[in-house]
């Protein structure tokens, strides 16, 4: 069972140095969400304030009715524990073999036997696909083995919200593919509400049911996933297709001169097709279905007429012909078609 996280106002700054502001995103009870952005735009620093580590100058960040911004230090003792947390390196103790890494969260924070312990963890083990490397040390591990080692530690207190910083940073293009069917797979088993950061436009593409993206210290947007994947915001447009054309630049943003010259430079042509709906992942065959597909449709529909024209065709041609029927839509039609 997940948890809905609501992030409102929220604005960071270290000293002078304002990172973002006046950050809102809803995190759906469930559902999988994924947080873009160029370097240094402020994703980790954004992981860090939704779990109190990092206290934000404004704003709120809600789970449960409980703002984790200005609670009690025991409130938030309390709430970090419904949060699992992949970091970028996997933080695992280099002298600890995976076992002790994964159970070291139960052995601080629990008073489980050590049956018990062995119980949790070799069940975590197995649901990252780890069973047999319980005496290995982490420096005798794959990159991708590490990654898996610490979700698995992420998820040993049997968290309701999962965050992973940037889960494919030093993965070849296979282990991230793993490693993005593996978070599909987690959710179908645990239902949880996962926020993944990540630069990987293939992972934003197709694990998702949410995206966001953060640029020039603010959110940019944040919603269904067919609203950012067939945006033609220049900023979301260029991140999701790669290109050095765009407002961003080498160091996070270009001034409008380069971006003028730019424009002179780059050959007149037709504008460029936005990046497109692609399917979801599904969960592998045989485990149960996401219980957040249906929640998120329900969801989705109900705001469907508020979303740009694009999007709702992407929504609109992903639904079954029963889901049409049942949601009272019809098919969409090609662009430019008159009945
Ligand atoms: N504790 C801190 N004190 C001061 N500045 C910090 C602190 N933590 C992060 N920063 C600054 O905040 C900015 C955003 O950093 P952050 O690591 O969140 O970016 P990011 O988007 O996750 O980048 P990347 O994608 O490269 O990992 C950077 O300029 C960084 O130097």
């Amino acid at each position: 069972m997940g948890g809905e996280v609501a992030v409102d106002g929220l604005s960071k700054s270290f000293g002078g140095q304002n990172i973002w502001r006046d950050v809102s995103l809803v995190l759906p009870d469930g559902e999988v969400s994924v947080l873009l952005g160029p370097s240094g735009t402020g994703k980790s620093v954004f992981l860090k304030c939704l779990i109190g580590l990092l206290r934000p100058e404004q704003g709120s960040v809600r789970l449960d009715g409980v703002d984790l911004v200005r609670c009690s230090e025991h409130q938030l003792y309390a709430a970090r524990k419904q949060f699992g947390v992949l970091f970028q390196d996997g933080a695992l103790f280099g002298s600890m073999n995976l076992y002790d890494n994964i159970a070291f969260p139960l052995r601080e924070h629990t008073r489980k036997s050590e049956a018990e312990i062995r119980h949790l963890v070799g069940e975590k083990m197995e649901l990252v696909g780890l069973t047999g490397a319980e005496r290995k040390l982490p420096g005798e591990l794959s990159g991708g083995m590490r990654k898996r080692a610490g979700l698995a530690r992420a998820l040993v207190l049997e968290p309701r919200i999962i965050l992973c910083d940037e889960p494919d940073s030093g993965l070849d293009p296979v282990r991230t593919a793993y490693l993005a069917q593996l978070l599909i797979d987690l959710n179908a088993q645990l239902d949880t509400t996962i926020l993944i950061v990540t630069h990987n436009i293939s992972v934003a593409r197709t694990v998702p049911d949410n995206v966001g993206m953060l640029f020039r210290r603010r959110l940019v947007m944040f919603g269904p996933r067919e609203v950012l994947l067939t945006s033609d915001e220049p900023a979301v447009a260029q991140f999701l297709r790669g290109r050095r054309i765009g407002p961003i630049g080498m160091s996070e943003e270009k001034d409008s001169a380069t971006m003028a010259a730019e424009a002179e430079r780059e050959p007149p042509g037709r504008p460029e097709e936005p990046a497109g709906v692609v399917p979801q992942l599904e969960p592998t065959p045989g485990l149960p279905p996401r219980r957040a597909v249906r929640r998120r449709k329900d969801r989705v529909m109900r705001v469907l007429h508020q979303l740009p024209e694009q999007a709702q065709r992407g929504i609109l041609a992903g639904l079954t012909e029963g889901e049409r029927r049942h949601y009272g839509v019809s098919v969409p039609q090609p662009r430019g078609y008159r009945a």
